[in-house]
Formats: C-alpha cells, sequence, structure tokens
C-alpha cells in the first residue's frame, strides 16, 4: 500500500515555503555568476542522456529540501511497492507493472502468487513470430499476397504510444507502411481505406478492454469494408488481430484467439506500449528494434530503482516538477523535442501524464488542497519557437520547458543539424539570461536611431529572463535511448503521483462523457425534438437535428 501523507504537511515542506522566497528574488544569470560549479553539480548523465538541469531557479539548498521532501513521503517505500507488485492502483484493485514488460532479467514479478514473466515472456515470443513472418512475407493474405500495410485500430493508450514510438523511430522502419486510425470521426478510417488494399492489408485491433467505443466502432467498419471489398469470411483471420486483455470479447467479434495477443490487468492503457499493444511498432520497425526499446526502458527502470535520488533522473525531474508547480504557481510544463521524428511525443505524454495526474481527490478520498498535475504540452522545435515562444520568453506566465534534442541526426543533410541545434542552445541560453535594458539600448545605439527613438523601443524588447529549463541532450535517438526515455517520463510522474498523494493510475474521469454520450445515443437517433436535457445540451440538439435533415 502507498504511503498517504499531505506533503504540505511535512517539514521538508515548511522549510520550502521559506526557501522560495529567497529563490524567488534570485537570478539565474547571477546564480550561474556565482558558482563555476553549477553545470556539474546540476547535471547528470546516464547511458548516452545527459540532463542538464542546471538552468533551473534552484539552489544546492532547493535540491537539498527537494529531496527531504520526496523522503519524507516516503517516495523509496512507494518505488519497492511498485516493483514488488503490490496492488498500488488501488481505487481498481491492480499492480502497476508495465516494469514488467520490459524486465529483461531474471527477477521474478509476482502478483497474486503467481510469477508473470513467463507469461510476459510468452506473449513477447508469440509477437516476435508474427511479426517476423509478415516481415518476411511469410504469412500471406487472403489472395496469396504479402502483407504490405498495417492499420493499427485503436485510442488513447492503445494509440498514441504506438504512434509517437513509430513516428519517433520511423528511420528504423522497414516496407511495411503503418496507418493509426483512433478517430470515432468516419474521415479518420474512410481516409485510411482509401490508402490500402484488401488483399495486402493487416488490421490490428488495439484495445485493452475490447469495449471502446470509437475502437469498436472504427473496427466494424474496417472488417465491413474488408468483406465487401473481396475478403471473405475466411479471410478474416489472416487480416484481423487483436491486441487486448479480453479475449471473450476478441472472438465474439470474430477474431480467432490464435490472432490474439494478450496483456493483462496490471497494464495501464498509458503504459502499454511496452505490452501487445507495441505490435505495430514492432512490425513496422522489426522486432529486434522493438526489445532495444524495452531495453533501454529496462535499464531507467534499473536506474530509477537503485540511484540515490540526488543522482535519480526521473526524481530530480519530478521535483523541478513540484517546486514549479506547487511553489511558482506554474500552470503548465511545455515538452519541446528538437527533433522531427519525435512530433508526437508532448501528444503521448498529455494522455501520460494529464491522465496519470490530473486527481484533485487525494489517497485518503480528501480533496486536496493543493495543486496536483499540470498542463503538458509542445511541439517540436523550432517550429515551435515561430509559434508560441514568444509567450514563453515575454509573457506573464512562468512555462517550465524540457529542451530535447539528439547530437547525431539521422538524416545528414547539409547543415541541417547544426542549425537545429544551435536553436536548441540558443534558446535555453535566452530563456535564462534575457536581455536587460541597458543592453538593449546598447543595441539599440549601434542602429543609428534617436534617443527619444530608441527610449520608446525599449521597453518592448527587454527579456527579464530567469525561465527554467531542463536540457536533455542525448546522443541519437535509438530504440534504446528512446525506450529510456520514455520510462524516465513515466517514472517521473509516479514520484509526482507520490508526492501529490493521488492515484496515478486509475482515470475515473474519462468515464462521464462516455456515460453521457451513451444516454444521448438513442436520443439522436429519430428527429424528433427532445427537452430532456438543460437548455444549452437541448438547444444544440435540436439544432443538429434540423440541420442533419437538411443534408438527408
Ligand atoms: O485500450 P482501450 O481499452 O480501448 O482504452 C483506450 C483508452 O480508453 C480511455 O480513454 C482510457 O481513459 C485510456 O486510458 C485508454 O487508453
Amino acid at each position: 500500500m502507498l504511503p498517504k501523507i499531505n506533503f504540505t504537511e511535512t517539514q521538508a515542506y515548511q522549510y520550502l515555503t521559506d526557501h522560495f522566497i529567497e529563490v524567488s528574488n534570485q537570478h539565474l544569470r547571477s546564480l550561474f555568476a556565482e558558482d563555476s560549479e553549477r553545470f556539474n553539480k546540476f547535471s547528470l548523465q546516464f547511458n548516452d542522456i545527459l540532463l542538464d538541469y542546471s538552468k533551473n531557479r534552484i539552489s544546492d539548498k532547493t535540491m537539498a529540501l527537494l529531496t527531504q521532501l520526496a523522503k519524507e513521503c516516503n517516495l523509496k517505500e512507494a518505488i519497492d511497492a511498485m516493483f514488488a507488485a503490490e496492488p498500488i492502483n488501488e481505487t481498481e484493485g491492480r499492480a502497476v507493472l508495465h516494469i514488467a514488460l520490459r524486465n529483461q532479467g531474471n527477477e521474478r514479478i509476482v502478483v497474486d502468487g503467481v510469477d508473470v514473466m513467463p507469461d510476459v515472456k510468452a506473449v513477447l515470443d508469440k509477437m516476435e513470430m508474427f511479426c517476423n513472418s509478415v516481415i518476411s512475407g511469410e504469412w500471406k493474405g487472403y489472395s496469396g499476397k504479402a502483407i504490405t500495410d498495417i492499420v493499427n485500430i485503436g485510442i488513447g493508450g492503445s494509440d498514441l504510444g504506438p504512434v509517437m514510438v513509430y513516428e519517433s523511430l520511423k528511420a528504423y522502419r522497414n516496407h511495411l507502411s503503418l496507418h493509426f486510425v483512433s478517430n470515432v470521426d468516419g474521415t479518420h478510417i474512410a481516409e485510411t481505406l482509401k490508402k490500402v488494399n484488401p488483399e495486402t492489408t493487416l488490421f490490428l485491433i488495439a484495445s485493452k478492454t475490447f469495449t471502446t467505443q470509437e475502437t469498436m466502432a472504427n473496427a466494424h467498419s474496417a472488417r465491413a469494408w474488408f468483406l465487401n471489398n473481396g475478403g471473405a469470411q475466411e479471410g478474416v483471420a489472416k487480416h484481423f488481430a487483436a491486441l487486448s486483455t479480453n479475449a471473450k470479447a476478441v472472438s465474439e467479434f470474430g477474431i480467432d484467439t490464435k490472432n490474439m495477443f494478450g496483456f493483462w490487468d496490471w497494464v495501464g492503457g498509458r503504459y502499454s506500449l511496452w505490452s501487445a499493444i507495441g505490435t505495430s511498432i514492432a512490425l513496422g520497425i522489426g522486432f529486434d528494434n522493438f526489445k532495444a526499446l524495452l531495453k533501454g526502458a529496462h535499464e531507467m527502470d534499473k536506474h530509477f530503482r537503485k540511484a540515490e535520488f540526488e543522482q535519480n533522473m526521473p526524481v530530480i525531474l519530478a521535483l523541478l516538477g513540484i517546486w514549479y508547480n506547487n511553489f511558482f504557481e506554474a500552470e503548465s510544463h511545455a515538452i519541446l523535442p528538437y527533433d522531427q521524428y519525435m512530433h508526437r511525443f508532448a501528444a503521448y505524454f498529455q494522455q501520460g501524464d494529464m491522465e496519470s495526474n490530473g486527481k484533485n481527490v487525494d489517497r485518503n478520498g480528501e480533496a486536496v488542497n493543493y495543486q496536483t498535475g499540470p498542463v503538458i504540452w509542445g511541439e517540436p522545435g523550432t517550429n515551435g519557437q515561430h509559434a508560441f515562444y514568444q509567450l514563453i520568453h515575454q509573457g506573464t506566465k512562468l512555462i517550465p520547458c524540457d529542451f530535447i534534442a539528439p547530437a547525431q541526426s539521422h538524416n545528414k543533410i547539409g547543415s541541417h543539424h547544426t542549425l537545429l541545434l544551435s536553436n536548441f542552445f540558443a534558446q535555453t541560453e535566452a530563456l535564462m539570461n534575457g536581455k536587460t535594458y541597458e543592453e538593449v539600448v546598447a543595441e539599440l545605439k549601434t542602429s543609428g536611431k534617436s534617443e527619444a527613438e530608441i527610449e520608446k523601443l525599449a521597453p518592448f524588447k527587454v527579456f527579464e529572463g530567469n525561465r527554467p529549463t531542463n536540457s536533455i541532450l542525448v546522443k541519437k535517438i535509438t530504440p534504446e535511448t528512446l525506450g529510456a526515455l520514455i520510462a524516465m517520463y513515466e517514472h517521473k510522474i509516479f514520484v509526482q503521483g507520490i508526492i501529490w498523494n493521488i492515484f496515478s493510475f486509475d482515470q475515473w474521469g474519462v468515464e462521464l462523457g462516455k456515460q453521457l454520450a451513451n444516454k444521448i445515443l438513442p436520443e439522436l437517433e429519430s428527429d424528433t425534438k427532445i427537452d430532456s436535457h438543460d437548455a444549452s445540451t437541448n438547444g444544440l440538439i435540436n439544432q443538429y437535428k434540423s440541420w442533419r435533415r437538411d443534408s438527408k
């Protein structure tokens, strides 16, 4: 069981509250000027990942107090509880074991008296055989042709992880073309089906529960399209596979359980890319690369479990996040990968982080009296620079940012990568240093402007700086490094959930909208006016019905 401590009642929190007043008046520029060891002190290297967190509004004392906070909140015990397969997802009565999916050691992981590792390995072996046979062309479609296209149909955790990893590792792709359909909007499946041929397409129906409305609607439409376009019922077995925990629903849908890749209730949807849900990834980049992804994550798991908090990347990132969220009152956190392949990374962690820590009730069932999870957002650099960085530099909101970049590019074209990286380094430097009034005036003087013009313009060109960033420089985005990066953020989310005293592995907040949609669905079947809701919802539904009639 997890500890249930209100972190605002710890001694460390009280100290941090006082200490915050000191730190909030200090500028990063002077913190660097005062301490030539700052980079060495506040950076960490783990395998091919360098985390430089020196450009944060912290001192030695801040880090000492933040680690004290983690200790007072029994973080070590909580980490041990997760790795020991305790049912830490208490509201659902489940263990939380994405770490088991990538456990490459000989360690047993026991749930309800049973070691889960043989089952994990058995599914991986089955995936490997399946992927190898599809990639090699040995697996044939109903007309005897090899598979050319994979369509993954899933949503949330059954979509975002596979898409993000496949996109991030596209440099490793093979000849198969991957497509991802998530939205229940018919446009998504319709546009995808225009691109593929039923004879050579394999559909992966990815759903932990196999009951998710969007996924089931898309899966039924895909099957109907297959059957209406030459595929016979017997062909379904060659063109449909399921990635799920629900064998009963899979066979009711008509997929042979031979073509089902299972996982378990102790794998959370948003932590499931390491499970059978990752089959599309393994098909797209080959099983060996998928295994390397797991290995990278496993390395990070070991680091997270063993490293002292002061040397522990996920713990440090989490504590810094708490520093900004709960003391500086930052509302959001930006993830900015300087790598085009990682363009879905922030979107992936929107679910990862916000579905995990977007909670307002603590582990005692009481309303929290402090802030929990931030809004996560971001885009790849340099696109973001030309869109929203203005607000990060000169807006009124404090936005802590993670800048992520690889030293080596997969695409060596002219000086593109050097240009990209010059932006990566320049942005964090600019956010830290800013530009003073004096510097602005001196610069304007060289442009030949009059005193009056300079005075008028200068205030707009001042950057106060002191905006915190983490720089995560990696050698190269390989499957292993990506695996480690994802696991690093997963564990960061876990640590924050522990300190905020919330349950990070349930998602009750997603339910209400689903229930209401199911209630409204039958009301949309007829054109009759309705009055069963509030005036706004009635008004909208009735207008929809009237406009819908026009298009019939
Ligand atoms: O994999 P499925 O059971 O289809 O679930 C897909 C998604 O459904 C809901 O939105 C949950 O909140 C997500 O955590 C989950 O990833």
